[in-house]
């Protein structure tokens, strides 16, 4: 159990914490969507009530380096945890780094399955230094070292990204990767791309919000079958000239041939690595891979082939049973902690978001604590620019009925606008999805009120404040050739706001801007907004009481 808190005895109603996916503080207007919206809500609570910034990117969560942006994993594991921990990019590069990563049981596995069995690997993931996802210099390392360990064949199914990086990039990757394999090829060592495909049309979709991608991914990759071209770089031309403005991550999949014969369908006997590294968007072809009993889709085929996941992305679930780097190992999480004191708690957000509240919250665990209510609102199934509000009113409407209950002390919840739509490179959609979490928040408000309760609304990273590319020597906006400006779909690497809502206290509460502070601090923070210490491990407390 958590100690009581001697300063503060608790509000006498709920604490709700609401994460705008995607909201990042920029201090420029320019393809800023959040400061071009309405946000009548928002701008009475910045206007009105405590309000500091937390930093949410690089170091501040985990990440290797702080040019390195946030993402909504390290984001939810450091707000649900109170921690700080290295994340997957971080424990990647330096396994890779020391070498641990090919002394490690499952990288030997890999090995031997593949000299055992056909003589080939397989690597699938997303294609990019997004680093959000995975990195092309932990393909690269495995590729070299496949070479030197006398590995024959390898065979590499690129998911295009446009979503980390630049939204037309893929080239940028397809092309210089080209010349590396050229590098390393040899007559006794045969590398090419098999496949491929833009990461929002195949293989990575996430909590179940769409399986057909999944089944694309499975033909594409697995099966060897779809539409075929001589090259990756070839497809890619071939595949935006077909379909003009269809941004990377939403181009159509594509298959390598040569005399209309696939040139990497996976085998029995073959070893496949997938090499991303963030679970969510990794766990559903995994299990296309792993369970013998699969009813997601027809397989057609299931190849019998030494399986390993870049971390284990479950640990609850065991998924996959073999990875090359151990996870961080995120313990304590506030979750397990007020389960234990005995708080209870609600989760809610819509699919595209839901395990963000529930898996990424309670350190990458599937299951739940005593104690704990989930409600999930099925996403819509269409590109979010069309559908910018997504399912805010319906959020908003089982907040307010889970808060009505008086049942809940604590409640969660995460608004996916700012960020799917800010995916989409979309200005004036993204404003509309910032509207959208204004007037659900207005909504809700008045109901944490009445319940005599206190929020705080704050971000797990930036998106859609930038919606352009800035270029890199002149520091202004990038443009088209046409002059237009040129989209931003990536997070950003500006802070984020943390605002307490408070009308019950009197004005007895506020925060603190502590030098560093960042997401970590928050669980902490809603702790002792319940009346209790926060546990040792975590990071302070951003509250001040009078
Ligand atoms: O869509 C995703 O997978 C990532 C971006 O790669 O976004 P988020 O971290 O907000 O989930
Ligand atoms: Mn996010
Ligand atoms: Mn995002």
């Amino acid at each position: 159990m958590l100690k009581k808190f001697a300063a503060f005895a608790g509000v006498k109603g709920p604490v709700l914490t609401i994460v705008m996916d995607g909201y990042g503080l920029s201090n420029s207007e320019v393809g800023n969507a959040i400061a071009a919206a309405r946000k009548p809500t928002l701008d009475r609570l910045f206007a009105d009530y405590p309000h500091i910034q937390l930093r949410a990117h690089g170091t501040a969560v985990g990440m290797p380096s702080d040019d390195d942006m946030g993402n909504s994993e390290v984001g939810h594991n450091a707000i649900g945890s109170g921690q700080v921990y290295s994340q997957g990019a971080a424990l990647v590069a330096n396994a890779i780094a020391s070498g641990a990563i090919w002394q490690g049981e499952a990288w030997k596995q890999i090995i031997a399955g593949a000299k055992a069995g056909s003589g080939c690997i397989h690597f699938i993931g997303l294609f990019s230094d997004g680093n959000v996802h995975s990195h092309i210099d932990h393909l690269k390392a495995m590729i070299v070292r496949a070479k030197q360990e006398g590995i024959k064949a390898v065979r590499v199914h690129v998911l295009l990204d446009g979503r980390d990086v630049p939204e037309t990039s893929a080239l940028d990757y397809i092309e210089p990767f080209e010349a590396f394999l050229s590098e390393l090829r040899s007559g006794d060592f045969d590398v090419q791309i098999a496949s491929g495909g833009g990461r929002m049309k195949i293989t990575m979709d996430r909590y179940d919000a769409n399986w057909r991608m999944v089944e694309e991914g499975w033909k594409t990759h697995v099966l060897g079958e779809g539409t075929q071209y001589a090259s990756a770089a070839e497809a890619v031309k071939a595949l935006r000239a077909e379909f003009p403005g269809v941004i990377d991550q939403d181009l159509p999949a594509f298959v390598i041939a040569r005399d209309g014969k696939p040139v990497g369908p996976i085998v029995d006997g073959d070893a496949v690595v997938f090499y991303n590294f963030r679970g969510d968007r990794a766990i559903e072809i995994t299990r296309a891979f792993e369970e013998t009993d699969f009813d997601k889709f027809d397989r057609k085929r299931m190849p019998k082939v030494t399986y390993a996941g870049m971390l284990q992305y479950d640990g609850d679930l065991q998924l996959p049973k073999r990875f090359l780097v151990d996870p961080p190992a995120i313990q304590d999480t506030m979750g397990e902690w007020f389960s234990k004191s005995g708080i209870t708690q609600f989760a809610c957000s819509e699919t595209q978001k839901f395990g963000h509240v529930t898996y990424f919250w309670n350190g990458n665990r599937s299951g739940k604590f005593a104690g704990e209510t989930y409600l999930e609102v099925p996403s819509d199934r269409v590109p979010f620019e069309q559908r910018p509000w997504m399912k805010s009113a319906e959020i908003a409407d089982a907040l307010i009925d889970a808060l009505r209950s008086g049942k809940y002390q604590a409640l969660r919840c995460n608004f996916a606008n700012g960020d799917m739509v800010g995916h989409t490179g979309n200005f004036r959609a993204a404003t509309m999805a910032v509207e959208a979490v204004d007037l659900a928040l207005s909504r809700i408000l008045p109901v944490v009120d009445a319940m005599g309760g206190v929020a705080l609304v704050t971000a797990d990273h930036g998106n859609a404040d930038e919606m352009y590319e800035t270029d890199k020597k002149t520091k202004e906006p990038a443009r088209n050739k046409d002059g237009s400006f040129k989209a931003k779909t990536a997070h950003t690497l500006n802070p984020v706001p943390f605002i307490l809502y408070d009308n019950v206290t009197g004005g007895r509460l506020g925060l603190r801007q502590l030098p560093n502070a960042g997401l970590s601090n928050i669980a902490a923070t809603i702790a002792n907004l319940l009346g209790l210490e926060k546990h040792a491990k975590w990071d302070e407390s951003l509250l001040t009481v009078k």
